[in-house]
């Protein structure tokens, strides 16, 4: 066994008490840390997302049931806020809906720092004139509704002239607002979920809104779309390998999330990237992409502003194919991680690179305490040595992982199962684990989360096993490929980023009696085909 125990902090307190014990008693041995999860209750989508400046505050809303564990009505906007986007406090609700039978569907937050709206005076801070703006369900219409807060997001006061917005539909909503320099105007994406289309409307005020456009019947279609959301970014510049891109600095991606009857099956997240001249959306391909290659990324809205300008998101981490059926209490769902997106120029094989948006997580890591860290370097695996690494017993539940390995493309035969796996296995019943791979033949990284003794893991629209389509990190000679994955296991949820976050899958998982992992367990099938440029693993916790 070729691992060195780097450092070893903190294991005879971690041992006493959790933080998560502290704060929820012993419901929770599942319930991730640096993922937000309502304390009881049922979560799906993230809505409303803006920062305050003034209180360097990131707010983050939800579509929140505080009476059960399942969608239902009424339906509210919870609230959480968090000064480091990795650890939330809950707030009151929000947004509540008007009657008992109607919910405050999803919708968006923006600043109105000039006061188009004429909801502020003086007394409001501009950079907290916040301004919801979001869709009202009743039995028999959907249409839009805005309300305004003079405290910093934590009370709303609905417009007395609400709705701002209604077209006599029952499938009419999701409004995602930004500001839009160049023409002064608001604009908003808004699905007109079961015609495939998300119109967009232009408002001085966000009260008078004026029909643009439609962007109608781009990409997977599944059942409707929801969820949409623009968001602009910075183009690359142009590398010495010759890459070439428009004349424009800015490049605009258009977020669609479709449920259900997406290619992953249930729901997920896609995007266009193209143009946006205020009126019209095009896109730049005919070819649509998924933001996230896993089973559990839904309804991924960008928050309104940031500190740099860069563009922050956070997705529902979850699927509507099964998330009524999974194994948490007293509470259902979790958030993704918040990402940070940025476009790059990504090798989709040797010949062509495409734009593509890449995916960093943002983990404060000064939230967090370490225990140990397994480190490994530059070792030829074969299959009578396999990695078997401990972790210390009774951690908290969350650890990180970094693998950086070279396929030799020459070592193997067509009929051979090449592949370097990586488990991931249960502290409580070591019968329990998940399988992380690679095989070479396939050229392909896959997921099995079914080996579990939980019965919602046989629910078949779960899906046990995922496969993503991996390219390299870099070619090294005509036979050998290096590829990269970074990984985080939350307590129920695993977020894997492939070279540097160019593709991301985003799962959950569940074991019997929580999911602490006891053992992690390297290994090959073949001999002299892998080679582990670095593999490390640490454990971490939060800081009480
Ligand atoms: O909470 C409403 C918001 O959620 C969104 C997107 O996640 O709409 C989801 C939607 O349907 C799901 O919930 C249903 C109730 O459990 C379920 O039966 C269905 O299979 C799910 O897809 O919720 C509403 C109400 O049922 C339905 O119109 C949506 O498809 C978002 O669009 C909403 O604002």
């Amino acid at each position: 066994m070729k691992f060195s125990i780097i450092s070893t902090l903190l294991t005879a307190t971690l041992a006493v008490a959790s933080p998560i014990e502290l704060k929820y008693g012993n419901e929770s041995l599942n319930r991730p840390l640096v993922h937000f999860t309502p304390n009881h209750g049922w979560m799906n989508d993230p809505n409303g997302l803006w920062y305050d400046e003034k209180e360097e505050l990131w707010h983050y809303y939800f579509q929140y049931n505080p009476n059960d564990t399942v969608w239902g009505l009424p339906l509210y906007w919870g609230h959480a806020t968090s000064k480091n986007l990795t650890t939330w406090d809950q707030e009151k609700i929000a947004i509540e809906p008007l009657s008992d039978d109607s919910g405050a569907y999803s919708g968006s937050m923006v600043v109105d720092y000039n006061n188009t709206s004429g909801f502020f005076d003086n007394t409001t801070d501009p950079r907290q004139r916040a301004v919801a703006i979001w869709t009202y369900n009743t039995p028999d219409s959907e249409s839009q509704y805005i309300s305004y807060s003079t405290d910093g997001g934590y009370t709303f006061t609905n417009y007395d002239s609400n709705p701002v917005l209604t077209i006599n539909s029952t499938q009419f909503r999701d409004p995602k607002v930004m500001w839009h320099d160049e023409t002064q105007k608001w604009i908003m994406v808004v699905a007109k979920s079961q015609q495939f289309k998300i119109a967009i409307y232009s408002s001085p005020d966000l009260k008078n809104w004026t029909h643009e456009s439609d962007f109608t019947q781009e990409g997977y279609l599944g059942f409707q779309y929801e969820c949409p959301g623009l968001s602009r970014f910075t183009v690359p510049q142009t590398n010495e390998t010759g890459f070439t891109n428009s004349s424009s600095t800015d490049k605009w991606a258009l977020f669609i999330s479709i449920n259900p009857g997406s290619p992953q099956g249930g729901s997920s997240t896609q995007y266009f990237l193209g143009e946006f001249n205020g009126t019209h959306f095009t896109t730049d391909h005919s070819n649509t992409n998924v933001i996230d290659l896993g089973k559990d990324y839904y309804a991924l809205q960008n928050f309104f502003n940031s500190p740099d300008g860069s563009v922050y998101g956070i997705a529902w981490a979850s699927n509507w194919a099964y998330c009524n059926f999974v194994p948490t209490d007293p509470w259902r769902s979790s958030a993704s991680l918040v990402r940070k997106f940025t476009l790059e120029e990504f090798q989709a094989n040797p010949e062509t690179s495409i734009l593509n948006i890449k995916s960093t997580p943002v983990i404060d890591y000064d939230s967090l305490n370490f225990g140990e860290t397994s480190s490994y370097h530059n070792e030829t695996l074969d299959t009578e040595n396999p990695i078997n690494y401990d972790l210390a017993k009774n951690f908290d539940g969350l650890i990180e992982f970094n693998l950086t390995y070279r396929v030799n493309n020459s070592a193997f035969g067509k009929a051979d199962f090449a592949d370097l796996s990586l488990y991931l296995i249960g502290e409580a019943n070591s019968n329990e684990y998940i399988q992380l791979g690679f095989e070479g033949n396939a050229a392909s990284f896959f997921i099995d989360r079914g080996h579990s003794e939980v019965p919602f893991v046989q629910n078949p629209l779960f899906t046990d096993k995922i496969s993503v389509n991996n390219q390299p990190s870099q070619y090294i000679n005509s036979q050998v490929s290096e590829y990269k994955v970074h990984g985080i296991a939350d307590r129920n949820i695993l977020e894997l980023y492939f070279n540097d976050g160019s593709q991301v899958s985003t799962n959950t998982y569940f074991f019997t009696g929580g999911n602490f992992i006891g053992q992690v367990q390297l290994e090959v099938g073949i001999d002299d085909v892998f080679q582990i440029e670095e593999f490390e693993v640490r454990q971490m916790t939060l800081k009480i």
